[in-house]
């Protein structure tokens, strides 16, 4: 849709006096430590933020299709980075320090009252899988942004936060980033259909790379073996290379429209993009209840793949997604999840069996957790104790990030760790970063993991990662390996 009229920049000396007007008001007796923020409704309608110059600056755009949640952040009026063994409880003491004298001011949208301006204002946060990784993106990220734009429920928002310090002169910072951020797209452009899609990328074989996947498969399957570990997750990267830069939008369009249920996610920085869509919730504080999946176990209806590239007698098909393999690799995850949520609730129900998630490739197994938490548990709090799941590392932990690092299984970006936000009351939701790509200029690397049990056979964790990374390849446009093109794969599910 079109953007907000308060966005049109024939509009933007009433946002700007609006803005000025309410942050004086603001700043009367804010200490300059202080964080101010304003949201101002912007009106009712749809926006998918998608008009955005995504790719050449630093932003967050985080949407839940199929509920109509649409955030894009730009800028940034705090940030805190950290890395290392504590570095979640950094974030935490940081968040703390920002949320103590965190002031905002709702316009015309009475926090309680409008289902949009609820969850503001808010941050966003991110991190590595590793807490020793050191990659493009910080380790491990918080930010207030400067500009905050959400579309939820037909509402439309906007939130304007910055140090007090900063006074007056924020007012013009703020509107420079939308100036920047929607500068090159007129405001009459609906969306991404009228930007030119992507060429379809090539496909650049590894054959080296496919094999050290499938070694790596067997030295955890003896890994296994040897019963220092139960279940190891492992994971291999496909390359993409594009004639010309690769545009995020039609990418992200694309991916939202295939996967509604999913959290699509794009974290940006000028030349690198971190993208995706994936299943897993790792947590969800909304209101004192913690929210949580243990997600595992994949089933497919496309036997053809099982015998891509390795050329060798692979099985045909995938297990039964109620196979004993399955429900042993989300049973650890179960288990997992249980006894790290456990401690830091009142209350912990879960799902009495396993649900089956439908994808539109592929199918998981899937249990839910809701817990009551215990006073003076938060976010972060909850996201120690979670990550890294078995779902992604394997059990026990310690001991399967170990193996993990001396295998050089590494984990680019935050692919496999997580994204997500959190308001200033506390309540927010990470996903675990699944089903994405790293894209940088005209290259696009693409990530998938699969868990390893007693039981897996390497062709078909093989085939396994090849149907995961079908949710980026597709969105990417990326034609499928020729050995799929003459047997379309049968959809299952929605
Ligand atoms: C690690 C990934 O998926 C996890 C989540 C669901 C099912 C998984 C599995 O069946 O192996 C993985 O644990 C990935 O998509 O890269």
């Amino acid at each position: 849709m079109r953007l907000p009229p308060l966005l049109d920049p024939a509009q933007r000396h009433v946002l700007r006096a609006r803005l000025a007007a309410q942050l004086v008001t603001q700043l009367a007796d804010a200490p300059p430590h202080a964080l101010i923020s304003l949201t101002l409704t912007l009106g009712e309608g749809h926006c998918r933020w998608l008009d955005a110059r995504l790719d050449d600056q630093h932003a967050f755009w985080w949407a839940r299709p199929d509920t109509d949640e649409w955030r894009l952040a730009l800028g940034q009026a705090m940030i805190v980075t950290s890395a290392g063994p504590n570095r979640f409880t950094a974030l935490q003491a940081a968040f703390a320090g920002i949320s103590a004298d965190w002031r905002h001011h709702a316009r015309d949208c009475g926090d309680s009252g409008n289902s949009a301006a609820r969850r503001l204002p808010a941050a966003h946060l991110g991190f590595a899988f590793d807490d020793e990784a050191q990659d493009d993106l910080p380790n491990a990220r918080l930010i207030v942004p400067a500009v905050l734009l959400v579309s939820r429920g037909g509402k439309i928002t906007a939130t304007f936060s910055c140090p007090a310090r900063e006074g007056e002169a924020a007012v013009d910072a703020w509107l420079d980033t939308l100036r920047r951020s929607f500068v090159a797209i007129p405001n009459s452009a609906a969306g991404t259909a009228h930007r030119p899609p992507n060429l379809p990328p090539q496909r650049q074989p590894a054959p080296l790379d496919d094999r050290a996947f499938l070694a790596r498969v067997t030295a955890a399957l003896a890994e296994i073996a040897s019963g220092r570990v139960r279940k190891l997750v492992v994971s291999r990267r496909v390359r993409l290379r594009a004639k010309q830069p690769i545009a995020l939008a039609p990418v992200l369009a694309a991916f939202a429209e295939r996967h509604p249920a999913c959290t699509v996610y794009a974290v940006t920085r000028p030349g690198m993009a971190f993208i995706g869509a994936t299943p897993e919730r790792l947590i969800a504080l909304d209101d004192g209840i913690a929210r949580a999946d243990a997600l595992a176990g994949t089933a497919w209806a496309a036997p053809e793949v099982a015998a891509l590239r390795t050329g060798e007698a692979a099985p045909t098909e995938s297990f039964a997604l109620d196979d004993d393999k399955n429900s042993r690799e989300q049973g650890l995850v179960v288990d997992a999840v249980r006894s790290a949520l456990a401690p830091l609730c009142q209350t912990l129900e879960q799902a009495a069996a396993p649900e089956v998630l439908r994808l539109r490739d592929l199918q998981h197994l899937r249990t839910q957790f809701a817990g009551h938490v215990r006073t003076g548990v938060d976010l972060f709090d909850l996201i120690a104790a979670l990550h890294p799941t078995p779902a992604v590392g394997g059990t026990p932990s310690l001991a399967a990030q170990r193996w993990l690092r001396a295998h050089r299984d590494t984990r680019p970006a935050w692919f496999t760790g997580g994204v997500g936000w959190i308001d200033a009351g506390g309540n927010g939701e990470v996903v675990v970063a699944l089903r994405c790509a790293r894209i940088s200029g005209g290259f696009a690397d693409c990530y998938a993991g699969v868990g390893i049990v007693p039981g897996s056979r390497p062709e078909q964790e093989f085939a396994e990662t090849e149907i995961k990374l079908t949710a980026a390849l597709d969105a990417l446009q990326c034609r499928p390996h020729p050995a799929l093109e003459s047997a379309p794969t049968p959809r299952t599910g929605t």
